[in-house]
């Protein structure tokens, strides 16, 4: 992402909001930069213009952005400098892009901003979470504290920082004088660095051991640094000896990080330790329906066909940050070409998404399944005759290949006996009809997409 492409999504944006949200919100908005970690940083003139957009616009805008630079992730809003000068961050440095916040840390605290939408509201509870949201929620209520730290951990992308900042939110909001201080190990060491150059260690111990929840997320990060640590330590015993509670994140246990001293793996593991498991397929649809309701919001004309979004919960499974980042740019790509969403624009919008999360199945396995669950000849499957005990396994083997795989109409068609891709697409079409319409039919595509994806 560049200042030139950012100048080049101002019309794009202004035909979405329209001429007075965009000239009142957005024109005043200068882009300052990307870091290495994908957070482009915007200037704002005051910390209540960055949080009321990133709360009202930071969907749509993230959603312009992707269409061009599909690596960011999350928009900062940094407060204008004196001389307005839109400087460039500091080499790739998460304390420097995300200084003034969103929600802005209170009393002049070091820490992170909070993004707005990271709350429970928005958290969507599964199996694979449903302990750390429990756990989170709990530490949330802010009563005596039972559990020190807290400790969430689980791989990129599975919710871990929102649950931090929901915490954040939802202990502030009931307490306004608690302090709450949030950042990330690396702003730790850096402060801490910093600190040091500056001779003001004893500042940063008082702070550190001022406030009433630290917050301290990605701690693998201080693994092998063993000043920072050591620092580390001392600020966790300070405030665990005066019962403050500690949330830490880190994206694995604390016996499987590698260079972190003993006393502090053993502190770390001396509360409540819970990981966010991998996220099954209706977690994955359920974020994906609560995130469609926030888009409708903002596009109110666009339609979703029906499958869509269950296509994409079957096949990103990486992680949430990746299926979100398909969603806002399919949205985006509707919105700007001014169609529904439909497979079709999947497959035109998201090719490179999809072909990183390709997983196995072929269309051959495909063929090959569908023609022994309906007892005929592969070379039936595939060749000429249209008579309907071959015609409906061919036409489910054409829906299925369209689902399950991100091949093409026209490759389809090829690999069914050279038919045109209008004969596939015809087939697609028949069968999405036939599963609204006969059960029967719905039930066995969906018995076959299981046992292909088993
Ligand atoms: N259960 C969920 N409900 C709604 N949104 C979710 C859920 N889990 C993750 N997300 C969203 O996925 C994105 C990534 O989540 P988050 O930043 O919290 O991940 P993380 O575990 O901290 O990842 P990292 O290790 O990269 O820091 C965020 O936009 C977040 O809102």
């Amino acid at each position: 992402m560049t200042r030139e492409q950012w100048g080049a999504l101002q019309e794009q944006i202004c035909n979405t909001i329209g001429q007075n949200n965009y000239k009142t919100w957005i024109k005043p908005l200068s882009f300052v930069g990307i870091s290495d970690r994908g957070v482009v940083t915007l200037n704002a003139p005051t910390s209540f213009f960055g949080s009321y957009v990133s709360q009202n616009f930071g969907d749509m805008l993230l959603a312009q952005i992707s269409t061009m630079a599909p690596q960011v992730r999350r928009i900062a809003y940094e407060v204008a400098a004196a001389n307005g000068a839109a400087a460039a961050p500091s080499p790739a440095t998460e304390v420097e892009e995300v200084k003034p916040a969103e929600t802005p840390a209170p009393k002049e605290l070091p820490g992170a901003p909070l993004d707005a939408r990271f709350t429970f509201d928005t958290f969507v509870v599964g199996k694979p979470n449903e302990l750390a949201h429990a756990a989170a929620k709990r530490v949330a209520e802010g009563g005596p504290v039972t559990f020190n730290p807290l400790f969430l951990y689980g791989g990129v992308g599975l919710g871990k920082t929102h649950l931090m900042h929901a915490i954040a939110h939802e202990l502030s909001a009931r307490n306004p004088q608690l302090t709450v201080l949030y950042l990330s190990a690396e702003q730790f060491m850096y402060r801490f660095v910093q600190a040091l150059r500056e001779r003001k260690m004893m500042d940063f111990k008082e702070m550190f051991r001022s406030v009433d929840v630290l917050m301290v997320d990605d701690v693998q990060f201080i693994a092998g640094k063993d000043s920072t640590q050591e620092e580390f330590f001392h600020t966790f015993n300070a405030l665990v000896d005066q019962n403050k509670q500690i949330i830490i994140s880190a994206d694995r246990a604390p016996d499987e990080i590698k260079d972190l001293e003993n006393r502090i793996r053993s502190r770390l593991q001396s509360g409540l330790v819970v990981d966010l498991h991998p996220t099954d397929y209706e977690l994955r649809l359920g974020i994906l329906q609560s995130k469609v309701e926030t888009y409708r919001s903002m596009y109110p004309s666009l339609e979703i066909e029906n499958g869509v979004l269950e296509f994409l919960a079957h096949r990103i499974s990486t992680n949430v940050r990746v299926l979100e980042g398909a969603l806002t740019r399919l949205f985006a790509f509707a919105s700007l070409v001014g169609k529904p969403i439909n497979m079709d624009l999947v497959q035109d919008s998201l090719s490179d998404v999809l072909r990183a999360s390709e997983r196995k199945i072929s269309i051959d396995e495909i063929q090959r399944k569908v023609a022994e669950h309906y007892n005929i000849r592969l070379s039936d499957m595939i060749g000429p005759k249209r008579v309907r005990t071959f015609a409906r396994p061919r036409q489910i083997a054409m829906y299925l290949c369209k689902q399950l795989t991100s091949r093409s109409l026209p490759e389809i068609g090829r690999r069914f006996g050279g038919r045109d891709h209008t004969t596939v697409m015809h087939g697609v079409r028949r069968i999405e009809e036939l599963r609204q319409s006969d059960g029967q039919i719905d039930e066995d595509v969906e018995m076959l997409r299981r046992a292909l994806e088993a």
